[in-house]
Order: structure tokens, then sequence, then C-alpha cells
């Protein structure tokens, strides 16, 4: 296996209109391992993965992924890269009129021409593999918040890709469905082999779970490498944000005008 990272940002800038979310962003994530991105709110975190996925494109730099830049890729290209990438989205929406079984087949039957009784076992195996094998005939609305994150994962993986990128994939779960969840996304991750990035602002499990870290702030890159170099970096803004400290350099405010252009120079005083 190449020991090149596979997802790779060269000197990335982007924005939103005149906004600039990242500014000459440079970050890898290594092949095979667990990355999580980190970073305040609005920090460009699933911007980052936007741009991998070629949803959006750098106005400077390059994404690469596995040594081809996405944002040079055609229509075809960027499909065929796509297709080697899943993507979970925060509350990654099952499709609720379809049954748990019919959720996960759902892009084997969109992208490839298996046969039914082949679809089946993939199927099965993909719930297995996140232990809901016996939930199959359910309908999302049945289903706990934790046990759809588990269905919405059999799904990003049902074309066994080779990246998978989870954006919060524990937001709003209770402590024991989000240590469920971490695990599954550690094992996953090596019993399948993949690569994973997740965004999390679960610190503790981000500790737990990532064999690299990024963490992002104010556009830029603070602070990359093992969870042990994080921890040890000096940069106040890695420490306030490894803390959780509400006090600190990372902004609080979204950029705005000024207080006196908004109130009057009255206010200002
Ligand atoms: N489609 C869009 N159009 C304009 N601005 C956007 C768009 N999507 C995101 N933004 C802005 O870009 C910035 C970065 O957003 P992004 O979602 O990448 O941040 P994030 O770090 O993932 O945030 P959070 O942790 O709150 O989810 C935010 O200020 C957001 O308001």
């Amino acid at each position: 296996m190449s020991t090149e990272p596979l997802v790779e940002l060269r000197d990335v800038t982007f924005g939103y209109d005149e906004r600039v979310v990242l500014d000459r962003v440079s970050l890898h994530v290594p092949r095979g391992r667990v990355t999580v991105i980190m970073g305040a709110s609005g920090g460009g975190k699933t911007t980052v993965l936007r741009l991998i996925g070629g949803l959006v494109r750098a106005q400077h730099g390059q994404v690469c992924f596995d040594g081809q830049d996405v944002g040079a890729l055609d229509r075809k290209g960027l499909y065929a890269a796509r297709r080697r990438m899943g993507m979970l989205f925060q509350y990654g929406a099952l499709f609720t009129d379809l049954s748990v079984f019919d959720n996960v087949a759902f892009p084997l039957r969109e992208h490839t021409r298996l046969p039914e009784p082949l679809i089946r076992d993939i199927v099965l195996m993909k719930l297995h593999a996140v232990g809901l094998r016996g939930a199959r005939d359910l309908m999302p609305v049945a289903l706990s918040g934790g046990m759809a994150r588990r269905v919405a994962l059999a799904r990003a993986i049902a074309l066994d890709p080779e990246l998978i990128m989870y954006d919060e994939p524990f937001a709003g779960l209770d402590p024991i469905s989000l240590g469920t969840a971490a695990r599954l996304i550690r094992q996953l991750n090596d019993t399948l082999g993949l690569t994973s990035i997740m965004v999390s602002h679960e610190l503790d499990t981000a500790f737990a779970v990532a064999d690299h870290m990024v963490v992002l702030a104010n556009g830029r890159v603070a602070v990359q490498g093992t969870p042990d170099e994080v921890r040890r970096c000096p940069d106040p803004l890695v420490q306030q944000f490894i803390t959780a400290a509400p006090e600190g350099p990372v902004h609080f405010h979204y950029a705005a005008p000024a207080v006196a252009e908004d109130y009057g120079p009255e206010a200002a005083r």
C-alpha cells in the first residue's frame, strides 16, 4: 500500500462569496487511519469535507484524492472519484419511506447492476457490520437516533468506499450510543481497511478515536499531528480549543461591521 496520504489539501483558499473560510490551508489525511478535524463552529470543517468530495472547488491550491486534483476533474472523473468515497453528513438522513434494508440497498441498486440475490447478501453483510442485521425490516421511524446513524453508516459503506467522511457523527447521541458509534467507526476503519475523516466536537471521543488530528482555527490549520502532539501544542488557540475554554483567542464574533457603523459613534464609546 502506498505511504502517500490518501487526501491532501495544498495551500487551499476557499470562500463563499467574498468571505474567506479557509486561508491557504495545507493538511493531509494518512491512508488507513482515522483523521479527526476539529475547530470552532463555522471554522470551515464541513467545507473541507465538501472540497474533498468535489461539492465545491477551491479558489486557490489543490485538493488531492489519491494523487488526483479533485478540483481539476471533469464530471466523469469526479463521479468516479466520488464512487470511492462514502459520506455521512450531519444527521445523515435516511429515506423515511424505505425500510432499513432498502435504505442500504439504495446505492447498490442505483450505482451497480448487481443481481438482487447478491445485493441482499451485501446489504445483510453491511447491516451485520453495524450490528443491525436483525433490524432489516424496520422503517426509519421505528429506529432510535443511534440506530438510525448506524443504518446510515451501513448505507455509506454499501459500495465499499476507500474513504469515508463523517460530519459530526455523534451529534445528539447519548453517551452510550456515542461510545458505540465511536467504537464502530474505529472498527470499520480497521477491519475494512478504510481511511476515515471525521469532523467532531466531541473532544474526549475525538482524542480516543483519532490517529491523526487537524485543528482549524480562524481559517488556518493551527496544528496537525497525533493526539499527543496536538495535546502538547503550546499555541493558545489550540489549548483554548482542546480544553474547551470559553475565553481565548478563538473568535466569538462572526465577522461584522464596526459597532459604530451599525449603531452610531455613541455606541462605540
Ligand atoms: N453554502 C454556503 N454559502 C455561504 N456561506 C456558507 C455556506 N456554507 C457554509 N458557509 C459559511 O462558511 C463558514 C464555514 O462553514 P462550515 O460549515 O464549513 O463550518 P464548520 O466548521 O463545519 O461549522 P460547524 O462546526 O458549526 O458545523 C461558516 O461561516 C458558514 O456560515
